[in-house]
């Protein structure tokens, strides 16, 4: 795909971004079923949970045994420390356990979930990945599924574990101190509803304050890349004063907030070491009236903590599942698209062995993107074993799209697309695929070994068919130069190689893949004249014997090739050979002269001057 075109595939797609909240938690479903799979690592995660969770409400009782019976003498004393240090122990070896078990779990989950997407995203065709870019996609892999892996080893285990000490602090905490507790859950909230408001104002300023820092970084990109024109502009003070003006609205936010959290953590305290004041002060009338004993006041104390902590932890954790949520929706999101191109249940096997010949029946294709334009109109064309058509029009005249049906990346809306005789919609697209080989106008290398790369469509290829391959390609010499041959990195995108070099190995590709029918959409790049001839003379070895479709940008393709067909608004208006559609005065030779200019290219030495036509 060039920049043009991955340009409109990212302009096409709208969805949401990755870590949005959901409106409701039901998409957790997905990880739910993820977990599944892992039955005893759930089970000893819950386990224990359980145990963390009970050894933590087990802490009060300890220190109510060492305060009520440690301190009235005898040899006692030690008794209850060991009774509390088991519980540490407990609650130590459980705490370490729970962690493995559930970071085990999120960590396995989200890497099974992204094998699954990925699988699944492999089967996709073109027309999926522009509704949806490959960079939102790529985003979602990564931050949605991290998100989800967060949830998975803290959130979910920080709900549970504090559901359970909730709930078994409330039901202690009344069988410690009945009258004590219910003056407590009237007193609770008076102290909870304002800390929940001031804390969501402070939460929206904390938002806005984002905000207004994003819109800071967003315009200290948006200068610094227009640096030139600004400067040519003479608009420095203008800009200066821009960015002050934005700065000072992100410290005037930031500002409210601090004020609002100020006095926020001001009334925290109060009221929490208030309550706690008040709670003491009623506890210690009750104790010195000996109706309860000091350790009862000490564990109930505890306990009230434990239970406060687990409710403020309770009230955070909501927010996360529903971010969790999110994250699911959208991952179960990629693994429900169904590809638009799939084999049917009994696909048409392709006759043995392959021809290579190719028909265009009335075909008609538009784009979903584009409904209203026919990218091909009524188009027919048929095409021999072994010969070579090369294609050639203006910008836009469908050159590319007759590639995307040959390799049934898309099907048409009418008429028919076959290969040696069998309609593409009636077998399978893999078999169809087996049958091409593609070489894109820019060459696509993985950023892996030399190897790796000629090998690409044929990994069980043999080092003596590689090395085949690579002389055909012309690509032997430069290849053996590498420091570890064919087992040198070659960078990014093959950036360590030259362009020449990187579409010989392309093509190298090509040829050890061997398949019937050559799709080859010529670079357009200017390569200097000695690799212009290698080059082509590496195309020329990939040409023979297979039914080669190029669009071509040389004048040395549109000469050799058997017939040139000339399209233009997804039409064929002419075929034939290159020096009868030059004498004929049409449309080729109008762009024969700007494309192919025999002056300019000899003056040029093989750079055709391309771009004025496409
Ligand atoms: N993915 C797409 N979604 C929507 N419209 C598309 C898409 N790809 C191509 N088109 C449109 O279909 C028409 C034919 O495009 P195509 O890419 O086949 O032209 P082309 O002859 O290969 O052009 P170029 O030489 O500039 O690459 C154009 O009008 C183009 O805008």
């Amino acid at each position: 795909m060039n920049a043009r075109k991955r340009r409109r595939t990212e302009e096409a797609a709208g969805t949401e971004p990755a870590g949005q909240a959901s409106r409701s938690v039901a998409p957790l479903r997905l990880i739910v079923q993820a977990a599944r799979s892992y039955p005893w690592i759930v089970a000893a995660a819950l386990a224990a949970l359980l145990i963390t969770s009970a050894a933590t409400l087990a802490i009060p009782s300890g220190f109510k045994l060492i305060i009520d019976r440690g301190f009235t003498g005898g040899g006692e004393i030690g008794r209850w420390f060991q009774y509390l240090l088991m519980i540490v122990v407990v609650l130590a070896i459980g705490t370490a356990l729970r962690f493995y078990f559930v970071s085990w779990l999120g960590e396995r989950v989200v890497a099974d979930l992204r094998v699954r997407v990925n699988r699944h995203l492999l089967d996709m065709p073109p027309a999926f990945f522009e509704e949806n870019s490959p960079g939102e996609i790529a985003s979602r892999m990564t931050a949605d599924t991290a998100i989800i892996e967060q949830t998975v080893s803290s959130t979910v285990s920080v709900a549970l574990r504090n559901i359970v000490t909730a709930i078994g602090g409330t039901i202690y905490m009344f069988i410690l101190a009945p009258g004590l507790s219910i003056y407590l859950l009237l007193a609770i909230p008076a102290v909870i509803l304002p800390i929940l408001w001031f804390g969501r104002k402070v939460r929206d300023l904390s938002k806005s304050s984002q905000d207004r820092i994003a819109d800071v970084g967003a315009m200290t990109g948006e200068v610094l890349g227009a640096m030139q024109v600004v400067q040519a502009f003479n608009q420095e003070d203008r800009e200066r004063a821009r960015f002050r003006n934005a700065v000072e609205r992100s410290f005037d936010t930031a500002a409210q907030r601090i004020r609002m959290r100020s006095v926020l953590t001001g009334i925290v305290i109060f009221l929490i070491f208030g309550a706690i004041t008040l709670l003491l002060w009623k506890g210690a009338i009750e104790v010195a009236a000996g109706n309860i004993t000091g350790g009862t006041i000490a564990a109930f104390v505890i306990t009230v903590g434990l239970v406060a902590g687990a409710f403020g932890s309770l009230t955070e954790v909501y927010g996360s599942l529903l971010r969790a949520a999110g994250a699911a929706q959208r991952m179960g999101e990629l693994l429900d698209a169904r590809p638009s191109i799939a084999p049917p249940e009994r696909p048409q096997t392709l006759p043995v062995p392959p021809r290579g010949a190719i028909a265009f029946q009335n075909v008609t294709f538009r784009y979903p993107a584009r409904p209203d334009q026919a990218a091909l109109q009524d188009f027919s064309l048929t095409i021999e074993p072994g010969e070579t058509i090369a294609i050639v029009g203006p910008s836009g005249a469908g050159k590319s799209t007759l590639f995307q049906l040959v390799a049934r990346f898309r099907d048409p809306q009418a008429g028919s697309v076959r290969i040696d005789g069998v309609e593409l919609t009636r077998a399978d697209p893999a078999a169809i695929r087996q049958r091409i080989a593609l070489v894109p106008q820019e060459s696509v290398l993985f950023a892996a070994d030399a190897r790796y790369n000629i090998q690409y469509g044929a990994p069980q290829a043999t080092d003596e068919a590689i090395w085949e391959a690579a002389r055909a390609a012309n690509a032997e010499t430069f290849l053996r130069d590498l420091p570890q041959g064919l087992d040198t990195f070659i960078g990014e995108g093959g950036a360590r190689l030259s362009g020449g070099q990187r579409q010989r190995i392309a093509i190298a590709r090509a040829i050890l893949r061997d398949s019937p029918i050559l799709l080859l959409d010529e670079a357009t790049s200017a390569l200097d004249a000695e690799s212009e001839r290698l080059v082509q003379s590496a195309l020329d070895h990939l040409m023979q014997g297979r039914t080669t479709l190029v669009i071509a940008h040389r004048l040395a393709t549109v000469r050799a090739a058997d017939r040139i067909v000339v399209m233009d608004e997804g039409r064929v208006v002419e075929i034939g050979d290159h020096d009868t559609l030059s004498a004929a005065g049409g449309l080729y030779a109008r762009l024969a002269r700007l494309q192919f200019d025999e002056s300019r290219f000899d003056a040029a030495k093989g750079q055709t001057g391309a771009e004025a036509a496409s």
